[in-house]
């Protein structure tokens, strides 16, 4: 008999994407597919220019994968969350957002343990307008330097000496078995995560009932709802990726709880919007909708604050 055709899972070749990948395939495989992985290039790996941000562009990481799941080229695009527009895309659809590892960042310093020791005036290294602001909030006398390149990169760039510290998000170094080199963890509320992080995004055709089906038994129900909300606080705020946006969505019990945050560059102005929500038990796409209007709820009190003025100055720099 014929082997059934392999489920072709799409993702970046980098390290951390590739260990993202080899889960979804590992988990894809303990259910009874059999998978192939197919490394894609996107622009964002091709363009080490400037800091991400700087860019200017959504879904440099992300697109082309798109391209080739709506192509037949592959049948799954994994993505880490954060990367993915909040912009639905024709003919594709999220099919599972797994477990979701830590949101939060994670210092890796130098000379000074935590971002409270680090010496005046300490270089430290970011491509994140969301992490620069937040750090510049909390430590004003910090220069925060555009750092770009996989995590492997980030970190020789640290060690070599040309940062004291660098921020990163935790679950990648976690992923990457990297956990030991982080000096502190900065968690919400000083830290609030970027939409999506520490999550995956398992993306494939709205055609494609098979591969959803089985995808869609690796989706975690309390990840998404969290998701949802963030998602819904950045697309409310079109914020994309040029201005510092943070938002955690989270359930806790019978309660979603949904933070929000919108800075200035300079750290200087923090606008903060909080809100907890009742989830209608037993009827999940109720609550899944519940998610996205808390979040819509989030950023038109961010909105209220004025939010909207220190967007446009971030976008002019
Ligand atoms: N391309 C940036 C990116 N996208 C996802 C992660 C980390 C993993 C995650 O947030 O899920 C990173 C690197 C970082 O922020 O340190």
């Amino acid at each position: 008999m014929p082997a059934a055709r392999p489920l072709r899972i799409g993702t970046r070749a980098s390290k951390l994407a590739r260990w993202q990948s080899d889960w979804v395939a590992a988990e894809l495989t303990q259910l009874g597919a059999t998978v192939e992985i197919v490394e894609i290039t996107t622009r964002g790996d091709v363009e080490q220019l400037g800091p991400v941000a700087g860019i200017g562009v959504q879904g440099v990481f992300t697109k082309e994968i798109q391209a080739a799941v709506l192509a037949g080229e592959v049948d799954l695009a994994v993505h880490s969350l954060k990367d993915l527009p909040t912009e639905q895309v024709a003919g594709l659809v999220l099919a599972a957002t797994p477990p979701r590892e830590t949101v939060a960042d994670a210092l890796v310093a130098r000379t000074g343990p935590s971002l409270a020791e680090l010496p005046a005036g300490a270089r430290v290294g970011t491509g994140s307008l969301r992490r620069r602001a937040q750090l510049l909030h909390l430590r004003p006398d910090l220069h925060v330097a555009g750092i770009r390149g996989n995590v492997d990169t980030r970190l020789r760039k640290l060690d070599e000496g040309e940062f004291d510290a660098i921020v990163l998000a935790a679950a990648g170094l976690t992923r990457l078995g990297l956990a030991g080199r982080i000096t502190e963890l900065l968690e919400p509320p000083h830290m609030l995560p970027a939409p999506g992080q520490g999550s995956l995004a398992l993306e494939c055709r709205a055609d494609d009932q098979a591969t959803h089906d089985i995808v869609a038994q690796l989706n975690d129900a309390a990840t998404r709802l969290g998701i949802v909300a963030e998602r819904a606080v950045l697309a409310a705020l079109h914020g994309g990726c040029s201005a510092p946006i943070a938002a955690w969505g989270r359930v806790d019990g019978a309660l979603l709880r949904v933070d929000g945050l919108v800075a200035s560059l300079d750290g200087r102005e923090i606008l903060r919007s909080s809100l907890i929500a009742d989830l209608p038990a037993a009827d999940a796409a109720a609550a899944l909708r519940s998610a996205e209007q808390t979040g819509q709820a989030v950023a038109d009190e961010l909105r209220t604050l004025g939010a909207e003025a220190i967007i446009l100055a971030a976008r002019q720099g």
